[in-house]
């Protein structure tokens, strides 16, 4: 968790950047305090990766202004790459070069690496130590990638989708492991698609969209600024037709998935319903109610975007 003293780790300000004129980051500010957990989320192609690469120092930005610990990724300077550990989408390695070669190579590069054991066997990888990398499945190359970001001890380390592709239990030990790493004092810069992954782990996420922050703040209060919707969710005693509770004041959204009924809507749509549902004779069994989530106010920030 961060602190009063901690210092920011990142710090972007307007950046910018275009493909071939084609502007995909038209002005994106946010920083990242010391030992936090930093999410971008974002609907496909809105630009994380963008961002990540400039900050890693892999993408020259066409406009505004990044540091990382106080130095500037664009400068190539050598001690950057001490500090910042980056995994990225899609790693590629020469297909003979074993999961032991590939961490103890990457080790070498470091002045105070982690050993390439103690990696291992925290990511699981022990088994593969002397398989080559062509003959990794996804979710063991993704868990390479994620080893060989932090096999150098960095101060800061970016993930991209490190997650995609792994197993359930195989994602929640690499949680699990995230956690143990802020509690040693990393920052992390996650890129995400999940969002149980973001509200679990994050203290803080921006939600990109078209190039912008559209939203930035810790997942609870990005839920809370939706708070006023619910989803109340029941099963019928006898048939009903929804469009009867569709026309009911305040009722968002209603869908029928099995054999229950989900409304969704503000606080004040429960008494409509049910009263509603007396008069038609039905009774609600096994109601169930759910308060708005990230997943919910990630839905609305791009829908609101989307809408002319
Ligand atoms: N090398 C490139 N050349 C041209 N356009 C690119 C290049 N890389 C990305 N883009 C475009 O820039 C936009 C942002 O891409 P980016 O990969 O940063 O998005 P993203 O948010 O990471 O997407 P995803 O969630 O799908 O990984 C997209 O429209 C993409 O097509």
């Amino acid at each position: 968790m961060t602190s009063d003293t901690a210092e920011q780790a990142i710090t972007v300000e307007h950046l910018q950047k275009s493909y071939h004129d084609r502007r995909v980051l038209s002005d994106v500010s946010f920083d990242v305090v010391e030992g936090e957990i930093f999410g971008l989320l974002g609907p496909n192609g809105a630009g994380k990766t963008t961002i990540v690469e400039c900050i890693g120092g892999l993408r020259r930005r066409g406009g505004g202004s990044i540091s990382v610990f106080g130095r500037d990724p664009a400068d190539d300077d050598p001690e950057l790459r001490d500090v910042l550990g980056i995994q990225l989408q899609e790693s590629a390695l020469p297909d003979k070069l074993t999961v032991g070669e590939a961490l103890t190579l990457y080790a070498s590069f470091y002045p105070d690496p982690q050993s390439p054991d103690v990696v291992m066997e925290r990511l699981g990888l022990g088994p593969q130590r002397d398989t080559g990398f062509a003959k990794l499945s996804g979710g063991q190359k993704q868990r390479l990638s994620v080893a060989l970001a932090l096999i150098g001890r960095p101060r800061v380390a970016i993930l991209d989708e490190l997650t995609t592709g792994l197993d359930p239990q195989a994602r929640r030990e690499v949680w699990s492991m995230l956690e143990e790493l802020r509690a040693d004092g990393v920052t992390l810069l996650l890129v995400s698609h999940f969002m149980e992954e973001a509200q679990r782990l994050c203290d803080r996420v921006a939600i990109i969209d078209g190039g912008r922050v559209v939203a930035l703040d810790s997942p609870g209060a990005l839920a809370a600024g939706v708070d006023t919707l619910h989803r109340l969710s029941f099963r019928p005693t006898r048939p009903l037709d929804p469009a009867v509770l569709q026309q009911l004041p305040g009722v968002g959204d209603v869908y029928t998935s099995d054999d229950r009924i989900t409304v969704t809507g503000p606080d004040a749509m429960f008494e409509e319903v049910f009263v509603s549902l007396r008069a038609c004779g039905v009774g609600a069994q096994r109601v169930r109610v759910e308060s708005a989530d990230l997943e919910d106010a990630f839905v609305e920030l791009i829908n609101r975007e989307e809408q002319p």
